[in-house]
């Protein structure tokens, strides 16, 4: 039995971005991870093991007048930075902001790996990528965007995260108060399931000089890669020849074997990182790259901080992550399979 002790690390820094999730009749509300990175919806139920659980809310299945077990059907899944679930699978109602699904499948977790014991904050996920990489078997299950999609307005949801503040997801309806710009589409490629896309390199501007971010003067270096728009990741994940480039202009960057990345002097603003995708230029405030102090628990008594930019080591897509959706208000139009972005 093991006594050892668990430590909890304070999450202080936008690790990760919770939405309320009314399942069951009569409704349980639980804070589940949204996730444009899997289409799984699992929770902690009352099906997982006392020891795997950290403090979660579960969702009581037998306090639900209508969930039903989906006999035979099982799921497992591991994610892009190894942490992993499995479990059974029932259907029940669910709702999203105001958005009801009846025979929604609902995965409960009979197992889940420590790093989702330990995040006390999140009863579970709730993906919002395409259904073809759903994990149950023998029978794949429709994500809830999927399902609900002949309800909504538009076909669409959109992802509006904030820097040290509560964002918000709306589905079907764009909401024109929630950005400034323009919106600019490209098409996604959904062959993979995830909502992936082709970026030509980046530039970079000094901060807060939009209109630097356009000229010519920050030179554009054409590193493509292939991304996907990942929620689910904290951060911004690049190729590393970008990261690079990028952290070259920062004065004092370094990897840091121990910190896990690149880290550089808090004292610091880093450049804005410009994007380029098709012909939209994605702003990242460098104010966002300075992403989390290292050496103290708050950035002005600190001198290391860890980047918000870092490396996509291994995995076979760069992963815009939280950070980007912190800079860009982003439409994820499910029936066109296309993404819009703008600034906000
Ligand atoms: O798992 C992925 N995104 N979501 C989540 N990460 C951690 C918990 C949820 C993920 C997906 C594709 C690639 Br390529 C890399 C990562």
């Amino acid at each position: 039995d093991d006594q050892g002790e668990v430590s909890a690390v304070p999450q202080l820094f936008d690790v990760e971005y919770l939405a309320p999730v009314e399942i069951g009749t009569p409704p349980q509300t639980l804070n589940l991870n949204f996730d444009t990175g899997s289409s799984d919806l699992w929770v902690f139920s009352s099906e997982t093991p006392e020891r795997q659980q950290g403090g979660q809310k579960l969702f009581r299945i037998e306090d639900s007048t209508t969930a039903r077990r989906l006999d035979n059907h099982t799921w497992t899944i591991t994610y892009g930075d190894g942490s992993r679930s499995a479990g059974n699978v029932y259907t029940d109602t669910v709702s999203v902001g105001g958005v009801t699904v009846f025979g929604q499948a609902v995965e409960s977790a009979t197992s889940v790996s420590a790093s989702f014991t330990h995040d006390a904050a999140s009863s579970g996920l709730l993906g919002l990528a395409f259904d073809s990489i759903n994990q149950v078997r023998p029978n794949k299950q429709k994500t809830f965007i999927s399902n609900a999609l002949d309800s909504l307005e538009y076909p669409v949801f959109t992802a509006n995260l904030k820097k040290a503040e509560p964002g918000n997801y709306n589905f079907g309806f764009i909401d024109p108060t929630e950005f400034t710009g323009p919106l600019s589409f490209i098409p996604i490629n959904a062959t993979s399931g995830f909502w992936q896309f082709p970026a030509s390199g980046f530039s970079i501007s000094q901060p807060g000089n939009a209109s630097f971010a356009n000229s010519t003067a920050g030179m554009f270096v054409p590193i493509a890669h292939t991304a996907i728009a990942d929620t689910g990741t904290t951060l911004l994940l690049l190729p590393a020849a970008l990261v690079q480039a990028y952290y070259a202009q920062l004065p004092g960057a370094k990897t840091s074997a121990s910190e896990g990345g690149w880290v550089f002097p808090c004292k610091a603003t880093p450049p804005d990182l410009v994007l380029h995708i098709g012909t939209y230029r994605a702003v990242i405030p460098g104010e966002l790259v300075r992403f989390a102090p290292v050496d103290t628990d708050d950035f002005e008594t600190a001198t290391v901080c860890y980047g918000g930019v870092q490396t996509a080591n291994g995995l076979p897509f760069a992963i815009y992550g939280d950070v980007f959706f912190k800079a860009q208000f982003t439409v994820f139009d499910v029936e066109g399979e296309r993404l819009g972005f703008a600034p906000k």
